[in-house]
């Protein structure tokens, strides 16, 4: 039976006290889901990918396997649940800062596990994609775009703890050389029994990414959200 792992339930947003940027999402996230988000310019895709990763406020019912994100701790779920945002040289510190600090939110155990040489893993996924090493000590205002998405990509993935990716244009920045790397990547990691990666919701503005990566299709607008049979025109 395919697992359900995130279900929302009437999820609103406001944007100021009199106005909602959206009201009545509901969806569910299923395993083997990469949910393709669209909508138009300004209609609150980063905005929901926010509320899911619990960055932003909002009225309504997220839950994860059946549980409230609180449930699991905040930094936990949110190891989970990863948003890897649209502009992550926005990030403060270094990526390895970054790297160090997410980890720190896993689980003892797994964090333990970590600290004796997994974080290596990523560091290796961002050289497999043209990343070499010494810029993960570069502060992230100091990487083009294109690096820092591959940097938090690859943070997001190699890490090993995400069931759930919540991608922000992840590859917006990139060449299409390299968008088909990233691509390929997480649509294997998603197929491979060994990685935890049991999901995606992708943000893209290209139809042709979103038919590449894209097994379901939402819209959104200030109503809601429905399913399209298929990607269509922004
Ligand atoms: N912190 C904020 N405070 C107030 N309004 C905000 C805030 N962040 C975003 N908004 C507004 O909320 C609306 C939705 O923004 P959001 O970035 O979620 O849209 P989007 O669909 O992702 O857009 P795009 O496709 O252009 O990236 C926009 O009108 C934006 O101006």
């Amino acid at each position: 039976m395919v697992e359900k792992l995130l279900e929302l339930c009437d999820i609103a947003c406001a944007k100021n006290k009199d106005e909602n940027i959206f009201s009545s999402v509901n969806f569910d996230v299923n395993e083997g889901d990469i949910i393709v988000l669209q909508g138009k310019s300004g209609c609150g895709k980063t905005t929901l990918m926010k509320c899911i990763a619990h960055l932003n406020v909002y009225e309504g019912q997220i839950l994860f396997r059946g549980r409230s994100p609180k449930s699991y701790g905040i930094p936990n779920y949110r190891t989970q649940i990863f948003y890897v945002p649209q502009r992550p040289s926005l990030l403060p510190g270094t990526p390895r800062d970054f790297l160090t600090t997410i980890a720190s939110f896993q689980s003892r155990k797994e964090y333990s596990k970590a600290a004796g040489g997994d974080l290596i893993y990523p560091i290796e996924v961002a050289e497999a994609w043209g990343i070499d090493e010494e810029l993960w000590d570069r502060n992230w205002s100091n990487l083009s775009g294109g690096e820092s998405q591959r940097i938090a990509l690859a943070t997001a993935v190699g890490l090993n703890t995400a069931e759930v990716l919540l991608l922000d244009e992840p590859t917006s920045a990139l060449d299409p050389t390299s968008s088909a790397q990233v691509e390929r990547f997480i649509t294997d990691e998603m197929r491979s029994a060994e990685s935890p990666l049991k999901a995606a919701i992708w943000i893209t503005h290209s139809e042709e990414q979103g038919r590449r990566v894209g097994t379901r299709f939402l819209r959104i607008s200030a109503s809601g959200c429905y399913e399209e049979p298929r990607i269509l025109e922004a």
